[in-house]
Order: structure tokens, then C-alpha cells, then sequence
């Protein structure tokens, strides 16, 4: 088996390392999009399902494996409505990466601004938990919204702390839905969000955090929530949701995902800057 091994390895050639390695690669960014949702623990249980009609087979259960490979069949067609979102959300992913799309020579054009809106957001947030009045702000990326955008108040209007805690306060035409931000302008209001169907979610969150956990699982959006009831600030993304924050760390968290501490510049600028310290 080891000289058969050694075999295969003296007659590969170049290209077949070039195919390993991008299959390699594939499967990796495959793990990393699916690792720690419900596609993992689905996956699972597909190679379960393999593996059991691999035994079935060479234990020559027929009926077991008549049923088992139909039943495969018919899995792969309702995986792929299942995960449609993710599936969605994987090709997103692949069509936004730096390789191909303007950010392999650029740095994102609104890190700059971003640090400012950000500003804006969190004060509002905090000004918004601790008066307890309910909100939901939506952060777009590369995902567009528009569909989302066009079920609320068109708005259009250039960010202020002042301006999104107006928008919420209770009893006041634009307060129900989510405000849907866009770069530094706040493009709507009143906004209807897909909610989530995640079971696992705690009981006590409601329809608000919800819909801002399922904005999340259909695109790269960031949702930001403050509850009504206890003021508590949640941030999701990927249908994901961390409670309990405060301000700080809201923003802390956010200038990551925006990544508002590069400036500007072309990559060969900055790394002249780099090189001339
Ligand atoms: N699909 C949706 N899209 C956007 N906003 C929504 C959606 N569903 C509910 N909301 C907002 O959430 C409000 C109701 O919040 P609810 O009390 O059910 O949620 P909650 O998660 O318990 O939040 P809170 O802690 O603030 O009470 C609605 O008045 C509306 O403003």
C-alpha cells in the first residue's frame, strides 16, 4: 500500500497538484461558511447517511439500500431548497472576495466615513437604551437591500445620532420596523424584515430581534437591536446574535466588521507608507 502510495506520488504531475490544492481550498472555504450552523449538523448527518448505505451495500440489504439510496435522491433536491438562503449567502460571499471584486486594489473607499457613521449609531444606541425605546437599525454591506428598503419610508438622509433616535421615538409615524443604513445615509424607514425561523433562539426574544437575526441569515447585513422592555442592545450578523452589549463594545465590534481603522488608499500606498516609517 505505502509503494503504491509512493507510485502515485512519482507519476503526479504538476497540474494534479494545482487540482488538490484547489479542491483543498474549496472544501475549506466550504467548512468555514457551514461550520457552526444548521447546514453543519445537517451535513452530518448526510455522511451518516452515507456511510450506513456503504454498509448496507457491502452487507447486501437490498431493500435498506434501495430505500436508503432513493431517499439520497431525494435529500439532495430538498437541500437545496432548504439552504437556499445559504447557499445564497455562500455565492454572495464568493462573487464579493477580494480576489474579484475592487477590493483587491483598493481598501473600502468608506472605512473613513464608516468610523463617523459608527460614531453616530452608537451614541444613538446608547441614548436609545437608556431611555428603553425599542429600535432596530440596519447595517447594509455588499448585500443590497433594496427590496427590504422598498417596504419602509424612503428617507435618503445623511446620518446623525439625532435623527435616528427621532425616528424611534414611540408613537411617531416611522417608529415600527427597522431604519435600513447605507454607507452614511439613512435610506429608510419603517422597514418590514424577514424573520428568522430559528428554533433554538431564547423565548424571551420577540419578533424585533427576530426580524433583526433574519436580515442577517438572508444577506452580510449587520443588525442592530435595542430592546423596548430592558434596553439591552444585541447586535446580529449571520443569523447569529450576541446580547447584552454595551455601547463601547457595540462600536469596538462594529469597526471590526467595517474595518474602520485602514484609511484609504491604494494597496501600493499604503505600502509605500509601510516601507518609508
Ligand atoms: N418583521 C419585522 N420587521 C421589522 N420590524 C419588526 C418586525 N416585526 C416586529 N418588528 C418591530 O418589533 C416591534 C415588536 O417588538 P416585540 O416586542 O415583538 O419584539 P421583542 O424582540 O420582544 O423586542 P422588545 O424587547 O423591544 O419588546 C414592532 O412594533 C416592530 O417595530
Amino acid at each position: 500500500m505505502f509503494n503504491g502510495l509512493i507510485d502515485i506520488i512519482k507519476t503526479m504531475r504538476i497540474n494534479d497538484v494545482i487540482d488538490i490544492l484547489i479542491i483543498a481550498y474549496v472544501l475549506y472555504r466550504l467548512i468555514l461558511v457551514i461550520h457552526k450552523t444548521r447546514a453543519e449538523q445537517l451535513l452530518k448527518g448526510l455522511a451518516v447517511l452515507i456511510v450506513i448505505t456503504k454498509v448496507s451495500e457491502w452487507l447486501q440489504l437490498r431493500t435498506v439500500n434501495y430505500i436508503l439510496r432513493n431517499a439520497m435522491t431525494v435529500g439532495v433536491i430538498a437541500l437545496l431548497i432548504v439552504f437556499q438562503p445559504e447557499l445564497r449567502r455562500g455565492l454572495e460571499s464568493l462573487g464579493r472576495s477580494g480576489f474579484l471584486g475592487k477590493n483587491f486594489f483598493f481598501f473600502n473607499e468608506e472605512e473613513k466615513d464608516m468610523s463617523e457613521v459608527l460614531g453616530e449609531i452608537c451614541d444613538a444606541v446608547q441614548f436609545l437604551s437608556r431611555s428603553k425605546i425599542g429600535a432596530l437599525i440596519v447595517l447594509e454591506r455588499e448585500t443590497g437591500l433594496n427590496e427590504l428598503i422598498e417596504t419602509g419610508i424612503a428617507m435618503d438622509s445623511k446620518i446623525s445620532s439625532e435623527l435616528l433616535i427621532n425616528t424611534f421615538i414611540p408613537n411617531t409615524p416611522l417608529h415600527d420596523g427597522a431604519v435600513i443604513i447605507r454607507g452614511d445615509r439613512i435610506m429608510a424607514a419603517g422597514c418590514f424584515l424577514p424573520l428568522t425561523d430559528n428554533q433554538n433562539l431564547s423565548s424571551e426574544l420577540g419578533t424585533r430581534h427576530r426580524a433583526g437575526i433574519g436580515v442577517t441569515e438572508i444577506s452580510d447585513a449587520v443588525a442592530i437591536i435595542v430592546s423596548e422592555e430592558t434596553g439591552t442592545i444585541s447586535l446580529a450578523q449571520n443569523g447569529r446574535i450576541s446580547r447584552h452589549l454595551d455601547a463601547k463594545t457595540l462600536k469596538e465590534v462594529l469597526s471590526s466588521i467595517f474595518e474602520v481603522k485602514d484609511t484609504k488608499k491604494p494597496v501600493w500606498k499604503k505600502w509605500g507608507n509601510k516601507h518609508a516609517d
